[in-house]
């Protein structure tokens, strides 16, 4: 699998991300610019973690206004995979390849801490790592994770299947005790219509090695790797 991570001015999950995809698929990662229009061929674009332009006028905002966000629309429009992790998923809903937008935490405090995730949609290239429903642990670490869309767009991603991640308790139940930041419905994670880009508020990256303390989201990467393998 070839994947590339782009780096914004303030991304700091990149080198992290790079490292996990490194040790997944024997392959080195390419680093991209968010001024880089040209890019090589990739089955993988990353966009990560991190405060891009300092989260000025609201996170993600100026960055998927760079440059290198049209050439990742055209990949993905074109079926390349593209993972939005955290910032990520703030660029990514900020640029229109995903709906909704990340809102400030209710609690108006930045959350650093492990959460309970449900695997809500094991069908997807990101997630046939995972079991259907399966509750896996993974670190956030946010201010803006909020994620808000009108009711009708959060049925329509229910009903699709596009919502993959959920916030819950260790044995999978979600409610306001275990929602760490306000999200509709409980959502941590939502993919596109064509299956192909996912943005999650967690950060996969940061549990992958035992080092690290736990493996829960190696499953990701190796999904992917076996996505792009079939
Ligand atoms: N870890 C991150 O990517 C943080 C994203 C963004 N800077 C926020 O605080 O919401």
């Amino acid at each position: 699998m070839r994947a590339g991570v782009i780096v914004f001015p303030g991304s700091n999950c990149d080198r992290d991300v790079a490292v996990a995809l490194e040790q997944t698929t024997g392959r080195p990662t390419t680093m991209i610019w968010h001024r880089d229009t040209a890019l090589p061929p990739l089955d993988l674009i990353v966009v990560p973690g991190g405060f891009a332009f300092g989260d000025y006028l609201r996170a993600g905002a100026i960055a998927a206004q760079s440059p290198v966000m049209r050439e990742v629309k055209a990949r993905a429009a074109a079926g390349a995979y593209v993972l939005g992790i955290c910032n990520g998923f703030q660029v990514l809903t900020e640029a229109g390849l995903l709906e909704g937008v990340l809102m400030r935490n209710t609690g108006l405090r930045f959350v650093c801490r492990d959460v309970y995730l449900r695997v809500d949609n094991a069908a997807t290239a990101f997630t046939r790592g995972y079991g259907q429903g399966q509750v896996v642990r993974m670190p956030i670490a946010h201010n803006e994770g909020n994620f808000y869309a009108d009711a009708a767009t959060l049925d329509r991603l229910a009903a699709e299947g596009r919502i993959v991640f959920s916030y819950c308790d260790a044995e999978g139940h979600s409610d306001v005790a275990t929602n760490p930041n306000g999200a509709q419905r409980h959502i941590a994670g939502i993919v596109n219509r064509g299956g192909n880009v996912l943005g999650l508020m967690p950060h996969p990256e940061r549990l992958a090695d035992p080092l690290l303390g736990g493996t829960d989201g190696r499953a990701m990467f190796e999904g992917l790797l076996a996505a792009v393998a079939a």
